[in-house]
């Protein structure tokens, strides 16, 4: 039973708290006991003391950085800390300037894989200030790549502050955020409240029947001589953000370079990639980072069985597990 996890981004001040707030009085409507993870860049835990004065969760806080850089083991840490509590779903409020694709990377960590799964991310657009970032962060090429990162990634995308924009904006942001995300939904919102429904569909039955987060086969069985294909419900992809683990194969051997190789054939559509690796003849485990077309190598004291996860924006599970079997051959 994976425990399904809500990631919320979205740069400061855009209303990502207030949309924890919501999701946490949908959870409690639904009979749903979350876990949250907020993450502060200050020492200061303002929001904490604000969910603590509206919500009845399971909190976990860390403040005074960024959980993709300078907390990341203590990400992990707090991650476990939740899950061993087994809320129904675990929603990780993330800082501005966070990234949410590294959080799906640690959540593909060993002792996190079997226990989480990437759910949804929703980024939350402040509606008054979004098409000023470029011109506001030019000399911070770093911040407006992440904050186009935050867009891209999203599975679900508010554009809030309605209130304090006119229609004839709306449109143009729409506009704008298309060029960077054409699948999410854009939900225009007031005080982050939308429809939340599709966020929690299944959420009960999902925990119990997901085995992983993509199923690399869809099979297809004969009925009546009429080619059928199965539907497979419990193993659907739920965010654009796909993490596909696979195992490596007890047969066959393979080299470091064609691990990178196969790296490299799907680079456009690989936002990271990792695992931990044993090649033949050497009796070292390898942990292997792959990010911004580079691969790393280095020795691990990891004891479990070897693996790598993909993590990517809508991979073909299919493809990529028979390419990476081909490297085995
Ligand atoms: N006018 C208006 N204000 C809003 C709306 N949504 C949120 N706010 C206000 O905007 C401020 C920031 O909202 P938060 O939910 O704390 O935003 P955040 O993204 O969590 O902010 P950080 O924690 O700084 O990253 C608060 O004062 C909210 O009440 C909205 O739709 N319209």
């Amino acid at each position: 039973m994976r425990i399904p996890a809500l990631i919320i981004s979205g740069f400061l001040g855009s209303g990502k708290t207030t949309l924890l707030l919501r999701l946490l009085e949908e959870a409690a409507g639904r009979g749903l006991r979350p876990g949250v993870l907020m993450n502060e860049l200050g020492k200061l835990d303002v929001d904490g003391q604000i969910l603590e004065e509206h919500a009845n969760a399971s909190v976990q806080k860390l403040l005074d950085g960024c959980v993709c850089c300078s907390k990341k083991g203590e990400l992990l840490d707090a991650l476990k800390t939740l899950s061993a509590q087994k809320p129904d779903l675990i929603v990780i409020e993330l800082t501005g300037v966070a990234n949410p694709e590294e959080i799906a990377e640690t959540i593909t960590e060993p002792g996190l894989l079997d226990e989480l799964y990437l759910r949804q991310v929703v980024t939350v657009l402040d509606g008054e200030h979004i098409l000023d970032y470029n011109s506001i962060f030019a000399a911070d090429k770093q911040l407006v790549r992440t904050l186009r990162r935050q867009i891209e990634v999203a599975d679900r995308l508010l554009l809030n502050k309605t209130d304090l924009i006119p229609s004839a904006k709306q449109l143009k942001i729409e506009k704008t955020i298309r060029k960077y995300n054409d699948r999410a939904p854009i939900y225009p919102t007031t005080q982050s409240r939308f429809d939340m429904s599709p966020l929690f569909a299944d959420i009960e039955s999902a925990t119990s029947a997901i085995v992983s987060t993509q199923v690399p086969k869809t099979p297809k069985v004969a009925i009546r001589g009429v080619a059928t294909v199965v539907k497979q419900q419990e193993t659907k992809s739920f965010s654009r953000i796909q993490t596909i683990s696979l195992p490596w194969p007890r047969e066959g051997g393979t080299s470091r370079s064609r691990v990178e190789k196969c790296l490299r054939a799907w680079e456009d559509r690989l936002l990271r990639a990792k695992g931990y690796l044993r090649f033949e003849g050497d009796d070292s485990v390898y942990l292997m980072q792959f990010a911004g077309g580079r691969t790393v190598w280095e020795r691990s004291r990891y004891d479990g069985e070897p693996y790598v996860v993909f993590i990517g924006l809508d991979l073909d599970a299919e493809r990529l597990t028979e390419q990476w079997h081909r490297i085995f051959d």
